[in-house]
């Protein structure tokens, strides 16, 4: 009789390990001796230790190859907030989401994490060391959102300790750290339009950035401690710095170590955030004719001008979790590695 190989603990699957967050989290668990297998749409780096796979993670055949023999898997893909495509989010974090799901249990994976996003709570108004059990927003401020909601959802609902199919998510909250594509690169792009003069609001609110290898942190613990007996199962862990900053603190931290100059004037949050309204609406009337994506969106705005963290107290209780960077070594670090973004490079 032919005896089912249970997969090795030691072997995982990251599910857009290709990405930003993905590969810190891909060379982390290298270095704690597991072997990993890449699933993304695309490949951007080679590593020895890594095997790829490059497909959709929609395709569940494709899945399934990059799948076998794996206990764990680490599900961090997602079409970048930016891309604003109503379609491709609910294809890929709704339905592809469902798909990854269906796939683990196939192929006898025992365990799945997410990464989802502290953002599922927030719908524009402050949020003041948000717990866990705030409820889901109800009016998402974009398509990103609005379909990461539904992704925690599914993957959580999918928990079912007598299927030995253990399930968590990890919501992160602003994500930086060498290789981003999205935060530094944005902002200094905005400097460099002249666009970075101004601060929405008053500049006292106080948010969560979270340095990437903290994030990568929660997202191990949170793998290790997922065990049938765990209270962790089937439930969302906030992972950040544990460091509110004014969000035009930490902006004006980074322009300045790279050399552009620190945002000064005041605009009040309401008319931006009714001008991004404005506009967001004329660029999806236009789209047919003109495709053009403005810089200060209705989700940016409304993440500038609130105040928006999260506690974290439950990952502290229940993961052990601590950041093991401060915000200081963090900006220091991320600021250094981005020579080609300086002023006058
Ligand atoms: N960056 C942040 O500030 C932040 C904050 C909270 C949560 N998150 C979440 O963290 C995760 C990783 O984000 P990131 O910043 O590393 O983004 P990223 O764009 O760098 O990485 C996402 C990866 O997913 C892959 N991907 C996209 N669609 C795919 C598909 N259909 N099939 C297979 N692979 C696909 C991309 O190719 C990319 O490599 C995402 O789930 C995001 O929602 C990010
Ligand atoms: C144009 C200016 C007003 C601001 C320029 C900087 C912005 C590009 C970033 C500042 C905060 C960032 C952020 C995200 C994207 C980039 C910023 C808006 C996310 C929306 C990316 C997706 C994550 O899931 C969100 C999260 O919940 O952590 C991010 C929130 C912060």
């Amino acid at each position: 009789m032919a005896t089912r190989v249970r997969p090795s603990s030691k072997r995982c699957a990251v599910i857009g390990g290709s990405g930003f967050l993905g590969r810190h989290l891909v060379e982390k668990l290298l270095d704690r001796g597991y072997s990993v297998s890449v699933f993304d749409i695309r490949q951007s780096y080679e590593l020895p230790g890594v095997t790829f796979h490059q497909g959709d993670l929609c395709n569940k055949q494709a899945l399934l190859l990059a799948l076998k023999d794996v206990s764990l898997v680490f599900h961090c893909a997602s079409p970048a907030p930016a891309s604003d495509d109503r379609a491709l989010f609910e294809r890929v974090n709704i339905q592809g989401t469902q798909t990854v799901i269906q796939a683990c249990i196939e192929a006898g994976v025992q365990k799945l994490v997410l990464t989802s996003s502290a953002s599922v709570v927030f719908e524009g108004a402050d949020i003041k060391n948000g717990r866990e059990d705030l409820p889901y927003a109800k009016n998402p401020i974009d398509y990103y959102t609005e379909t990461k909601i539904e992704q925690e959802k599914l993957v959580l609902k999918a928990c079912d300790k007598q299927k030995g199919f253990l399930t968590v998510a990890i919501r992160p909250h602003g994500i930086f750290g060498p290789r981003d594509p999205q935060l530094v690169p944005i902002l200094v792009d905005t400097a460099r339009r002249g666009k970075m003069k101004f601060i929405i609001g008053d500049g006292t609110n106080l948010v969560d950035f979270t340095f990437v290898e903290n994030v990568v942190h929660g997202h191990v613990l949170a793998a290790e401690h997922l065990k049938p007996d765990s209270p962790i199962c089937g439930k969302p862990y906030h992972i950040t710095n544990d460091e509110p900053v004014r969000f035009w603190d930490f902006m004006s931290d980074v322009l300045v170590g790279l050399g552009y100059a620190a945002p000064r004037y005041h605009l009040p949050y309401t008319l931006v955030y009714g001008l991004a309204l404005l506009l967001w609406l004329l660029s999806l009337i236009l789209r047919p004719l003109i495709s053009f994506k403005p810089t200060f969106t209705p989700m940016r705005v409304a993440l500038a001008g609130t105040h928006h963290y999260y506690s974290c107290k439950r990952a502290k209780e229940d993961l052990g979790y601590k950041p093991v960077v401060s915000l200081k070594e963090g900006i220091a670090r991320t600021v250094q590695s981005y020579p080609h973004l300086r002023h006058g490079a």
